[in-house]
């Protein structure tokens, strides 16, 4: 893989280069909640606009639907780099269209510009390679080469991370050398005991990874929305909270696998409960209760770890020597229900182990319940990204950036 580096060795004054980030931040409306990943890829478009550059950057935010979404919108995202760049960054209002073509034409040595969200065009994400092809194609006419750097998408098989850089001659930015060189470690040379924290949401994304963790981890702790469907595998009701039924059979192997290994699974011994999920906007008192896991009642929604399971996790953190957390424990953007998470935070700051926090979520949940990022070993910004990294499965937007 060539680096950043050797692009600058290789000079790029005057070039157009395309660096492909990822931008996925959090949105409250148009305010950025936490903008982790807007610096995390500094380091990549400074030193290429000092070097005299004309950077073209781009990025998905959210999951549109293949069309222009207003909410899903880069425009704060590219307010923002500008802010944390000291200097003006045009934004393009189309991806490939007249906007771009014109800004990216009026680009002076150095400049930086943010073309709108990729996946505002069916051809980013679509599964047919022609498609694809076709927008990377146009993608491809807006620069000279490619710089890959949003780690937090190279496990997304899309044109402007796996058919891009095909088209262009192709680097690896400073943040994707960073992530790969410490998640590298965790599948080599990792201390034991090594202990693994899975929370969050997109609990299908993330069921496959504890088959490999089943080889790998002393102790596997699940909470968030990952813990309702294993507490459903075990027999226990789950009211209506997060599940996902289909994967049940699945749980109950990887339960019964753990056992066999001897690997410690960990799951909630209390969770809180609310009858609905709760206002995020508002931030209104949600009426929540703590419940045993074993006793959610029928019409109430898991949305935190409750507080002896907080006890016992961090029990279970304090004497490992490294820990791998991905997915908040709970809905932690809201009040009522950010106990597990700053909970899971705070062992891991108090602990010894070497940690790293993975996911655009949880490392945003660290930073906005005002933990400092320097207590952590690193913070990842790819939550799927460095879970399939760590599965060791080959990542498209890697594997494209190879020679
Ligand atoms: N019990 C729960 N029920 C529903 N949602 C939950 C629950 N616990 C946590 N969440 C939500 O999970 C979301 C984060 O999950 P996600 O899987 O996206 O995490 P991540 O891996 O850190 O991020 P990403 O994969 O986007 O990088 C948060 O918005 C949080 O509110
Ligand atoms: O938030 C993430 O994990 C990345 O930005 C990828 O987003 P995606 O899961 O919508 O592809």
């Amino acid at each position: 893989m060539k680096t950043i580096d050797e692009l600058l060795t290789e000079g790029v004054a005057g070039r157009r280069v395309f660096v492909r980030a990822d931008l996925n931040v959090p949105l409250d409306g148009t305010t950025i909640t936490d903008d982790g990943r807007i610096r995390a890829v500094l380091p990549t478009v400074s030193k290429l606009a000092e070097a005299g550059a004309r950077v073209v950057v781009a990025s998905h935010l959210g999951r549109p639907k293949g069309a222009p979404d207003p909410a899903f919108s880069l425009a704060p995202a590219a307010a923002r780099l500008g802010e944390l760049l000291g200097a003006d960054v045009a934004f393009a209002t189309d991806t490939v269209g007249d906007s771009a073509r014109s800004v990216v034409a009026g680009l002076t040595d150095g400049q930086v510009a943010v073309v709108e969200n990729l996946r505002f065009n069916a051809g980013e994400t679509s599964k047919d390679d022609a498609e694809r092809g076709a927008f990377a194609d146009r993608l491809a006419e807006l620069a000279d080469v490619y710089v890959g750097d949003g780690f937090g998408a190279v496990h997304r098989k899309h044109a402007s991370v796996f058919d891009l850089p095909a088209r262009l001659p192709h680097y690896a930015g400073y943040l994707i050398a960073t992530e790969v060189g410490v998640l590298k470690k965790l599948t080599t040379d990792v201390k034991r005991p090594y202990a693994v924290v899975l929370g969050g949401a997109k609990v299908s994304d993330k069921l496959g990874v504890i088959d490999h963790l089943l080889e790998r981890a002393d102790r596997i702790l699940i909470g968030g929305g990952m813990a309702y469907t294993f507490l459903k595998a075990q027999g226990h009701e789950v009211g209506s909270s997060l599940l996902q039924e289909d994967q049940i059979p699945a749980v109950r192997e990887y339960l019964r696998r753990a056992e066999e290994k001897g690997v410690e699974f960990v799951l909630p011994v209390d969770v809180v409960v609310a009858p609905a999920f709760p206002d995020l906007k508002t931030k209104a008192p949600a009426g929540a209760t703590t419940v045993a896991a074993d006793a959610i009642p029928a019409g109430q929604m898991g949305l935190d770890n409750g507080p002896e399971t907080n006890k016992l996790y961090a029990s279970k953190l304090a004497d490992a020597a490294t820990v791998f957390w991905n997915g908040p424990m709970g809905v932690f953007e809201h009040p009522d229900f950010a106990d597990g998470t700053r909970a899971v935070a705070q062992a891991l700051v108090d602990s010894p182990a070497f940690s790293v926090v993975g996911g655009g979520d949880s490392a945003a949940a660290v930073r906005i319940l005002g933990f400092d990022e320097n207590a952590f070993g690193h913070i990842s910004t790819g939550g799927g990204a460095s879970l399939e990294y760590l599965e060791g499965k080959t990542l498209p937007g890697l594997a494209a950036l190879e020679d």
